[in-house]
């Protein structure tokens, strides 16, 4: 954040909240219980390492627990802090509670800047923080479920469900101690791209809605929308891929951490994406415009702004300047809460964080489901549904022997039919249904209550409610 009068990322995400609960009829005392981190955990280990001993700054912060296991990914970035984990955490819970994945909320991280270290030392770093939190229960499938977020991924998580094991030899959900791991460790087909899908999948579903397009001031659908997106890496990479190839939006800013790269005509992410790859930065990709100063590319002129990278990057020194007239918070808490008021003054559309990016939870909750049933997933329903589908074939050839109709049934089409749906179709299909059902109760609050002025407002008012109900029923 750069601008000294704000809050920080925390007090942003409780002035959001706030704004909430003051529509609400709760009780001070549960809105005080639901507000509040229950506790952050910070640890500082060494690893011997480069010929002397390295220490290093953890964090896990467990905001809620009135659902169990706790639920929030694991951050590598040089400016990790405890106020960061906790806004985390936060977000996690109301995200949970929105999407309705039986989770509370926790969120971790290290104070390091992963490009720093050669994977070798990140793997010892990784193992050390893991055995921190493993031995005080803070990873552990019934407590607490790490994932990744920015500067870790199916890598991380793959070192850190083995260290689990290790530890835990008689444990038989040891899989389940954390989700986003490889597809050969326990993973699901479908994770690593599921956020910047789930960002895919709620772009769609707004679109379905003229009149909410209509309140963004756009119109039509999704198919030649002018798109800029921040940041090319696990959500913005799959997202702005996505929304290119799949719904014909054009990609006309790419804002990464040197720079930002601009093309009128539209960039084709998979090209930059290789680019980025192999030289380690936007610049001097064919056929595009640089600017050094990133930051101005969410400034220009376009219909769609994904930021997709870090918190706080539409804040009080620039969002008189944003233009675009919808906003997906891919990232978490890319908007700061005095820029959201200037934002909503104006009329601009936000969809929330704690929806946009739940795409990565969901799944992960179908992960987490599948380690513990300890079955490949989806392989009952595909065997029952495979025997359904092959009494309606038997039947639809009967009726064309008994010269019933015309009906011809290609080869191909048998194929796909009788195969039905694998891993990657079921959780595609399964976070679809979610991005859609998690719209529209925000959306009931927002058209139904005058008062709600915005999606935001709605989320945090499904959440909050949702997360009171919970507590109301167990008692504290
Ligand atoms: N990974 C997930 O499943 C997941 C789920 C939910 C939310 N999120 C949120 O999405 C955001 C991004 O996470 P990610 O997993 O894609 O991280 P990532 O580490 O894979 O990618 C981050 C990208 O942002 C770029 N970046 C860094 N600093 C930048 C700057 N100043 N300007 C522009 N770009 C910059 C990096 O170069 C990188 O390409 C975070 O807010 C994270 O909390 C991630």
């Amino acid at each position: 954040m750069n601008t000294t009068s704000e809050p920080s990322f925390r007090q942003s995400v409780d002035i959001m909240f706030n704004r909430a609960v003051a529509l609400m009829d709760l009780p001070s005392g549960m809105v005080e219980k639901i507000r509040v981190c229950n506790a952050t955990y910070t640890v500082r280990f060494g690893v011997r390492l480069r010929g002397g001993i390295q220490t290093f700054t953890g964090y896990r912060a467990v905001h809620s627990e009135h659902m169990e296991p706790v639920k929030g990914g694991i951050r590598y970035a040089g400016n990790v802090n405890q106020d960061e984990v906790e806004a985390l955490a936060a977000l996690m819970t109301y995200k949970c509670a929105l999407v309705q994945t039986p989770f509370g909320g926790s969120k971790g991280g290290v104070a390091i800047n992963p490009l720093d270290w050669n994977e070798e030392e990140l793997e010892r770093i990784t193992r050390r923080f893991a055995y921190e939190l493993i031995k005080r229960d803070m990873i552990n499938p019934a407590q607490n479920v790490p994932a990744p977020d920015m500067g870790t991924g199916a890598r991380e998580m793959a070192w850190i469900a083995d260290q689990y094991r290790r530890m835990n030899t008689t444990d038989i959900n040891a899989r389940a101690c954390v989700t986003g791991k490889p597809l050969n460790a326990g993973g699901i087909a479908g994770r690593v791209e599921a956020t910047g899908r789930g960002v895919q999948y709620a772009l769609r579903e707004f679109f379905r809605h003229p009149q909410d397009v209509a309140k963004a001031g756009l119109s039509g659908k999704l198919d030649g929308k002018r798109v800029v997106i921040q940041g090319l890496g696990n959500v913005g990479y799959h997202a702005a891929k996505f929304l290119e190839e799949q719904d014909g939006c054009c990609i006309t800013c790419i804002v990464e951490r040197d720079g930002a790269i601009i093309c009128d005509t539209g960039l084709k992410v998979e090209d930059v994406r290789n680019h980025l790859r192999e030289t380690g930065s936007v610049r001097g990709f064919p056929g595009s415009k640089f600017i050094e100063n990133g930051a101005a590319g969410l400034e220009l002129e376009c219909d769609i702004l994904i930021p997709a990278a870090l918190e706080g990057v539409i804040n009080l020194d620039n969002a008189e300047r944003i233009k675009a007239a919808l906003i997906i918070e891919a990232a978490n808490g890319p908007i700061t809460a005095g820029a959201d008021d200037i934002l909503r003054e104006r009329g601009t559309v936000i969809i929330p964080d704690m929806y946009a990016n739940a795409g990565g939870v969901t799944v992960s909750y179908f992960e987490w489901v599948k380690n513990l049933s300890h079955i490949r997933f989806g392989r009952m329903e595909r065997r029952q549904e495979e025997a359904r589908h092959e009494l309606l074939v038997d039947e639809l050839e009967k009726v064309k022997t008994a010269g019933g109709n015309n009906l011809v049934l290609s080869e191909n089409f048998k194929k796909q039919y009788l195969h039905g749906a694998g891993e990657l179709e079921l959780v595609r299909s399964g976070l679809d249904d979610t991005m859609r059902d998690a719209y529209q109760s925000m959306q009931a609050i927002w058209h139904e209550r005058a008062d709600v002025k915005d999606l935001r407002t709605a989320a945090y008012l499904v959440s909050i409610q949702r997360v009171a109900a919970s507590y109301a029923t167990m008692g504290l």
